[in-house]
């Protein structure tokens, strides 16, 4: 089968370029003018919570449907026009079934074999393949005789055994459980670095993005809200609705104020009055004004009660391995904290607790209408 030539890249050029994609399906806004760049053997990841757009994007990217507005660009060229069997790019669903009559051999020469590769090149290809992803002792087996790990390894050699210029893959470990999916995506990112492949992944799991991603885009609602390091994303959250949806135990978003003074100010948050942190000073400006403090569960302790700057009483326990989930409430708010559940085992709930917040410099603060991170 014929793929139209690519043309080199340029320095620094990227593989793909989307420029202000939109689509929508019957009136609603499914993607709406979309814009970012893939570098070349980089891992990126369309993050973005359920009906963000982010298969929509995936989908335009491949050819498989058509956009309302704007531009898809490989290496270089606009590829508008062009069919999906033209675009040389892989798409990798979530389901990785294998065919079951066929050995592991078989299964991972199976795309080579379609594209009449010669015999020769066809072997070298899925040993090299075979070896890189750990399975070459099974390549004479059917995906009957392997355990459920193994059938994804080789379902992953046969996704992977091509070379087309782009891979784009839509979830592709969601249909697994929590152990291979860890497992196996970081087998992903070793294999994409390995091989210099260019990967676009969506996921809806910033912990996946955590663990993978070079770039994140950040998607919701059909618009590119954020493009960052994935731990930028997390410790710098553009918005209150990408704070919340990053990191679990979601952050604590409370209502605050504050009033500036000569020794530095005081916010107001939690029935508690707060020392302001420099950088959140410079980020609020001289005059007294309500604000959002954002404040992720891991920057909140315990500590006595009649020291504490907030005290609440204790709601509920989840306990989580060594760390617990505490939820905690007094009049101004609710709260999570992250802590180490040796510490909490006998509480009861409606429990006195006192409570400070930790690592001062993390704290972020919001804008009350926009939602906007505020920055200094
Ligand atoms: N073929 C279609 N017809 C009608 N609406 C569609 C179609 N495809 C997508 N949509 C709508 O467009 C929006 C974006 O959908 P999309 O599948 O791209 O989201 P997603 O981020 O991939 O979500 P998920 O994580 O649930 O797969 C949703 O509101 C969805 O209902």
């Amino acid at each position: 089968m014929m793929e139209k030539q690519q043309p080199a890249l340029k320095k620094n050029q990227a593989i793909l370029e989307v420029q202000a994609l939109s689509k929508s399906f019957h009136g609603t806004t499914a993607l709406d003018r979309a814009s970012f760049t893939v570098p070349e053997a980089s891992l990126t990841v369309i993050l973005g919570p359920a009906g963000a757009g982010k298969t929509t994007t995936l989908r335009l990217i491949a050819g498989l449907d058509r956009p309302d507005n704007g531009r898809v660009l490989l290496a270089g060229r606009d590829v508008g026009k062009w069919e999906p069997k033209d675009r040389n790019i892989a798409m990798i669903f979530d389901t990785l079934a294998l065919y079951p009559n066929k050995t592991g051999y078989e299964n991972i020469a199976s795309p080579l074999k379609i594209r009449r590769l010669p015999k020769d090149e066809i072997e070298v290809r899925v040993i090299e393949m075979a070896r890189t992803l750990k399975v070459s002792r099974l390549l004479d087996r059917l995906p009957k005789t392997m355990s459920g790990g193994e059938r994804q390894r080789i379902a992953l050699g046969r996704a992977l055994i091509r070379t087309p210029t782009l891979f784009l893959l839509d979830e592709p470990l969601s249909s697994l459980d929590a152990m291979l999916r860890i497992e196996l995506r970081a087998e992903l990112k070793r294999l994409q670095r390995e091989l210099g492949y260019t990967f676009l992944m969506a996921t809806p799991d910033f912990n996946e993005a955590l663990a993978v991603a070079d770039t994140v885009i950040m998607l919701h609602s059909g618009r590119v809200v954020q493009i960052s390091r994935p731990q930028e994303l997390y410790d710098q959250p553009l918005d209150r609705d990408i704070a919340s949806f990053v990191g679990a135990p979601q952050i604590n978003l409370i209502d605050a104020r504050y009033e500036p003074n000569a020794s530095g100010g005081v916010m107001h948050a939690a029935a508690a009055g707060l020392p302001v942190p420099a950088h959140l000073k410079q980020a609020l400006g001289d005059a007294p004004c309500d604000f959002v403090l954002g404040i992720r569960p891991e920057n909140l302790k315990l500590t006595a009660l009649e020291d504490a700057p907030i005290s609440a009483s204790l709601v509920d326990i989840e306990p989580l391995g060594l760390k617990s989930v505490l939820t905690v409430q007094n009049n101004a708010a609710q709260l999570r904290l992250h802590v180490e559940s040796a510490m909490v085992r006998r509480f009861d709930a409606g429990r006195p607790l006192g409570i400070e917040p930790v690592n001062p410099t993390r704290l972020l603060a919001f804008d009350r209408q926009s939602g906007q991170l505020l920055n200094a």
